[in-house]
């Protein structure tokens, strides 16, 4: 076992989406994230959770290169995606992102119509060979994100008129309409209602049945909520990974118990 390689061991474990070994991030000469190893399996949905400035989001914008576009920003170590090495030369981070889709907090649909924020993505990847496969894609990432009742008669309506719950999911479907892999979502409910965090939570529900999902959220309830896997960072380590249900009732480094607790955050 010790004599493969870390690609083998990746492979050989086929559930493994994501494996990261040994990963580092600074900021400068500030170390935001220190000595990381985990692996995030597919079809599964992983939290990360932990008190503010811990790393949460410095650490998922590593799964798809999007610290790369901080000038400032270093990622040493290993982050293979099915046994590949996402920081090898020969990878380009666009087609990266197309595999490896992001939400973000605060909902950013493009300045487009409802139809072009979805159609977009598989436009510039060459998704489809014409306008009929185009509006399939559309429809059908617009159903995954459970927009699409709510939207069909008006495609051609600016995506910036919807109301925040259903910008959101038109991010969420902005983002599957490439057909990722994996989907990153950094607070994707901290702009929205109640009503439209329930949406979103069962979306994400929905969404493991086909993608690895990993969340960060400072809600320790919606964590235990949409999650199997929790991961609780701490000054930029990883603390403690397990599954959600031993992680909330019986977590073993008193760090995790300080913070689910209440004790620290
Ligand atoms: N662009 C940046 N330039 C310099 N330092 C940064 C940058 N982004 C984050 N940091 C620093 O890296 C550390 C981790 O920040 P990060 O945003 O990843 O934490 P977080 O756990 O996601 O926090 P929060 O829950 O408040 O969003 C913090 O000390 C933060 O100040």
């Amino acid at each position: 076992m010790n004599d493969m390689t870390l690609t083998e061991r990746a492979l050989e474990a086929t559930e493994i989406k994501f494996a990261a070994r040994d990963v580092q991030v600074y900021y400068g000469t500030s170390r935001a994230i220190k000595d990381v190893n985990i692996d995030i399996l597919d079809k599964t949905v992983t939290a990360f959770i932990g008190p503010s400035g811990c790393g949460k989001s410095t650490f998922l914008r590593c799964l798809n290169r999007m610290n790369d576009t901080i000038d400032v920003c270093r990622v040493e170590g290993d982050i293979l995606l099915d046994g590949e090495d996402i920081y090898d030369k020969k990878v380009d981070p666009v087609q990266l992102r197309a595999k490896v889709g992001m939400v973000f907090q605060k909902p950013n649909p493009f300045p487009k119509s409802i139809y072009d924020n979805v159609a977009y993505g598989p436009k510039i990847h060459g998704l489809t060979r014409n306008k009929a496969e185009l509006d399939e894609v559309v429809e059908s990432s617009l159903r995954k994100a459970a927009l699409w009742n709510e939207v069909k008669d008006r495609l051609d309506s600016p995506g910036t008129g919807l109301s925040g719950g259903q910008q959101q999911r038109l991010c969420i479907a902005r983002a599957v309409a490439t057909s990722p892999e994996v989907l990153l979502m950094d607070e994707p409910c901290s702009a929205l209602d109640p009503i439209a965090t329930a949406q979103v939570e069962e979306l994400i529900d929905e969404l493991r049945g086909n993608f690895s999902v990993v969340i960060v959220t400072h809600s320790m309830q919606q964590a235990a909520r949409v999650s199997q896997r929790t991961a609780f960072f701490h000054l930029g380590n990883l603390v403690e990974l397990g599954d959600t249900t031993q992680i909330f009732t019986n977590p073993k480094d008193p760090r995790t118990e300080s913070y689910i607790t209440g004790r620290i955050g």
